[in-house]
């Protein structure tokens, strides 16, 4: 059976002025498939977090084409943009930006809230169920800030899950944790990816956890040097 594409970017550019134009991205094209874990790596500067923010649907100032699940995202308006991340898009960064002041739940119910599609109480028994599947069943009602910095993070996969998207965006997602807790959440995504065939594309700067990944796509000077497969 053919493997579906989730993600295609095709000959994507970017400019930046900084104060003189300069290219930042050039060219990139891959593809990206379901149930693929994906990191991006390269050096400082060579344009992964640009790269993500245009493959996020976030950035819409760039050239080449970028298609999500088949759909046309390039010259997308923005309210659509902003359905579609909602929808199909989930968000995992290195600082996880919980709400301190709400509970764990309250964390995780917020993108699915935001959606509309659910009501109050499917939205509570989701989120709930998130974050069981990612052993914080104890947790949920304390206060985010009072969780370890790996709980934290754990929570913040949750609240990414609540739509069960099509795709999870990660930049560092693992930037703030301990080898320990990198090695856990790690786990977690492959098994979302490779179980629950979940596409995940990650920058990262963490080695191991790029060797790990199915694919590494490295970018050089806004470039892709080499894509390696690795299963
Ligand atoms: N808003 C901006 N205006 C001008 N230049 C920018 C802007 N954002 C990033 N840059 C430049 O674009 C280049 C790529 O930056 P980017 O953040 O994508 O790199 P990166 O690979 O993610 O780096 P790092 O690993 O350090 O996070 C860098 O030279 C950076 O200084």
């Amino acid at each position: 059976m053919q493997p579906e594409i989730i993600l295609q970017a095709d000959k994507i550019g970017k400019y930046f002025y900084d104060p003189e134009k300069f290219r930042v991205l050039n060219d990139i094209s891959f593809q990206v498939n379901r149930g693929e874990f994906v990191t991006l790596v390269g050096k400082s500067g060579s344009g992964k977090s640009t790269l993500l923010y245009i493959l996020s649907t976030m950035d819409t100032d760039y050239d080449g084409l970028l298609t999500i699940q088949g759909e046309r995202i390039t010259g997308q308006q923005q309210q659509r943009l902003a359905a579609l991340r909602n929808e199909k898009i989930g968000f995992v960064f290195q600082f996880h930006y919980l709400l301190p002041e709400f509970s764990c739940l309250r964390n995780v119910m917020i993108p699915a809230l935001r959606l509309g599609k659910y009501s109050r109480k499917e939205i509570e028994e989701r989120a709930y169920a998130k974050l069981k599947m990612l052993g914080l069943e104890d947790q949920a009602l304390k206060l985010s800030a009072k969780l370890s910095g790996g709980q934290q993070q754990r929570v913040a996969i949750a609240r990414a899950l609540i739509n069960d998207p099509l795709i999870i965006m990660g930049d560092e997602p693992t930037g703030n944790l301990d080898s320990k807790n990198t090695g856990i959440v790690f786990d977690i995504l492959k098994d979302l990816a490779h179980h629950d065939q979940q596409t995940i594309v990650a920058v990262t700067h963490d080695n191991d956890f790029a060797q790990k990944s199915d694919r590494t796509i490295e970018l050089q000077d806004g470039q892709v040097i080499s894509t390696r497969k690795l299963y």
